[in-house]
């Protein structure tokens, strides 16, 4: 269990699923975490589900934690580091988890030179099944980057990266959840069609999809490969696979992640 303590300014979907795994997976005691929100709502509904520090007060925890995550949205980067900029010392580690927003930008804001470790996770991480990306600047010290990297890791898988991949990450793994969601979605929709209840299609697909990424990741089996054990020659399922190239089922996710990344380039300016 780590020492130190952890803040999360903005507490909302991201910084939730964090903060739920990491107070699972006792990474940190509960005692050693603290989030603000900008309301009062949320910052009761957080104390009463996780039970950490809560307050309203960016500043009073900014001063306070050792890594602070900031946890708003990429425009609201720039209001929140000035109010808190002048609290955060110079051993203060800060933790991004922001599309868009660069190190070269954050530097800029913080108008000095500040610890940073730029990431991008998932809201998988809920379940301690996250996917992060992370780079970092230079004053990150080996130690620094071990125990932000264990964190992480508390919640799912991490990938040390080079910066410049860092705008392509939401397509591949931050925003992907979403694509997956609705393909489980979508073979619910057609598992209702055949007769089935809404909660057998969502259990039926959410496991074939689940066993399948389990195969991938716990084979080292190439998809491409997987794929062809199952599909039966003059069988059901390439039937299923002409049909989906047909319809430029791999295309259209292509071209999906390159409206994603284009736009994860644009978010830190909106
Ligand atoms: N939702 C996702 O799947 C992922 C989101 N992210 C990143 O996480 C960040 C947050 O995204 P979400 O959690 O989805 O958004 P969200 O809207 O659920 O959370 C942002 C929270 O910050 C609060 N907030 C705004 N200004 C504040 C201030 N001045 N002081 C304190 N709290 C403030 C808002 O009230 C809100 O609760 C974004 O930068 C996004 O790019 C990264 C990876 C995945
Ligand atoms: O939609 C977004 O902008 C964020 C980035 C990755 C996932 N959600």
């Amino acid at each position: 269990m780590l020492e130190k303590t952890i803040g999360f300014i903005g507490c909302g979907k991201m910084a939730q699923s964090i903060i739920q795994g990491l107070v699972k997976s006792k990474v940190f005691e509960s005692k050693k975490i603290y989030a603000t929100a900008k309301s009062s709502k949320t910052i009761d509904q957080v104390k009463e589900q996780y039970n950490i520090n809560v307050s309203l007060n960016n500043k009073e925890v900014a001063k306070k934690v050792d890594f602070l995550v900031l946890a708003v949205k990429p425009y609201q980067y720039e209001e929140v580091i000035s109010e808190i900029k002048a609290s955060i010392s110079e051993e203060t580690v800060i933790i991004t988890i922001a599309a868009g927003v660069s190190l070269a930008g954050l530097k800029k804001s913080f108008s000095r030179d500040v610890k940073l470790i730029r990431t991008m996770p998932n809201t998988p991480s809920l379940v301690g099944a996250g996917m992060t990306a992370m780079c970092h600047n230079d004053l990150i010290g080996e130690l620094e980057l071990k125990e932000v990297k264990n964190l992480f890791e508390s919640i799912g898988k991490v990938e040390l990266i080079d910066e410049k991949l860092m705008d392509a990450i939401p397509a591949v793994s931050g925003s992907s959840p979403a694509y997956v969601y609705m393909l489980i979605e979508t073979l619910a929709d057609g598992a209702v069609r055949q007769g089935f209840t809404r909660d057998q299609g969502i259990n039926l697909a959410a496991q074939a999809v689940l066993g399948a990424a389990k195969m991938v990741l716990e084979t080292g089996i190439h998809p491409a490969e997987l794929k062809d054990h199952v599909c039966t020659p003059g069988g059901a399922t390439i039937e299923a696979v002409a049909s989906l190239e047909n319809d430029k089922f791999r295309g259209s996710i292509l071209n999906a992640m390159e409206h994603c990344t284009k736009k994860s380039k644009l978010l830190s300016k909106q």
